[in-house]
């Protein structure tokens, strides 16, 4: 199945709808703008969100490119799934489902832990002493992704953002998303959990070289070379939502590499992305441009993951897919339309 391209010329017939609404034209700014765009994705108001959180390790670690040790990914996790991230406070007082997906992750869960089990492996290969994913098992992260979107949509999603959680994995973005445009290394590499600039300069030759050590550029080599699992479940995640007509909410730097690897196995998919937020992570707007989808809603400088920008951006998403099916018109409201008026006397 491929993704249906949108129907830009029915933007028109939606912006008419908008100025009929008892109110200045344009007075409501990007989030008019946003009406328009969910409309042409899908003709309903949206309320109920489903965030799926895919988890897993990245044997790149073994090369110093992040200070954080690898067991915080396994033990956020559990965090997450009882409900004390940060991404578990923003899905409950938003009323969105969250769901804690291990597709790769370097531990074996207990049940009581409430990770869900869709696991691939304990951790992808260094990328630097081969492909991290052999192709078999980075097309199964990319079904379990399409799997738990079908499930989503089947219990009531009516939209889909997808969240992270990996020790290293912003180096295997970074690597992923210099594969696939035009950017330099060192313009998307940032210093994830803080490293300093000197670990920064080793963090970028250690992409160089894998890079070099993997020239292939159609995008499933670049994922099963230089990706992740979690990054492989939401890049077949957004291709399955896609094809459903479902917003998808776009969250930060990791989830936007995926993003890209999606885009380019189906052009059309960044017509169906919401950029949601605009991460303090080094390099996330220039791939966000070379993405296509507009300037995202909100830029706190958060550099979580998670999907807490999409989190964040969640109850502006919602106000603005009710505007066009719930505001009522001048018409309706028995307002003077003072631009017609204006109009109609010549004098606008
Ligand atoms: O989403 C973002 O914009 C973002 C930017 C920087 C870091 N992160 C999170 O940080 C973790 C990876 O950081 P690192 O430095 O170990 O590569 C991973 O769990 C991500 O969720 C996320
Ligand atoms: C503590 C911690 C929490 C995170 N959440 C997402 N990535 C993370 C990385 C660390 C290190």
């Amino acid at each position: 199945m491929s993704i249906k391209a949108i129907d830009f010329t029915r933007i028109r017939e939606y912006e008419t709808q908008l100025l009929a609404k008892a109110m200045p034209p344009n007075s409501l700014g990007r989030l008019g703008s946003l009406a328009l765009k969910l409309a042409l994705i899908k003709e309903e108001p949206l309320d109920s969100l489903s965030l799926l959180l895919f988890a897993s390790d990245h044997g790149v670690v073994e090369e110093g490119v992040t200070h954080s040790p690898q067991q915080i990914t396994y033990q956020q996790c559990c965090n997450f799934a009882s409900g004390g991230g940060a991404c578990s406070l923003f899905a409950s007082l938003n009323h969105a489902t969250l769901s804690v997906i291990d597709v790769g992750v370097n531990h074996s869960f207990a049940k009581q832990d409430a990770v869900v089990d869709c696991k691939i492996g304990y951790g992808t290969k260094n990328f630097l002493k081969g492909p991290a994913m052999e192709r078999e098992l980075c097309l199964q992260a990319m079904e379990v992704g399409r799997n738990r979107v079908h499930l989503a949509v089947k219990e009531g999603a009516q939209a889909i953002a997808f969240g992270e959680m990996g020790v290293g994995n912003t180096t295997s973005a970074s690597a992923v998303s210099a594969a696939l445009t035009n950017l330099s290394v060192s313009e998307i590499t940032g210093k994830g959990s803080g490293l300093s600039d000197t670990e920064l300069l080793h963090k970028v030759a250690v992409i160089e070289k894998a890079l070099e050590l993997h020239p292939q550029r159609d995008p499933l080599s670049v994922l099963c070379n230089l990706g992740g699992y979690e990054i492989a479940a939401i890049c077949g995640g957004m291709l399955e939502a896609a094809e459903a007509s479902l917003p998808i909410l776009l969250d930060g730097f990791i989830v936007t590499s995926a993003a890209l690897v999606a885009n380019a196995m189906d052009e059309h998919l960044h017509e169906y992305l919401i950029p949601c937020h605009q991460s303090g992570m080094q390099g996330h707007r220039n791939m966000l441009e070379s993405l296509g989808c507009g300037k995202p809603l909100l830029d706190l400088q958060m550099q979580l993951g998670e999907g807490t920008g999409a989190l964040a951006a969640w109850p502006l998403v919602r106000l603005a897919s009710h505007l066009l099916t719930d505001m009522t018109s001048f018409s309706d409201a028995q307002v003077t339309d003072s631009t017609k008026l204006l109009q109609s006397m010549g004098l606008a």
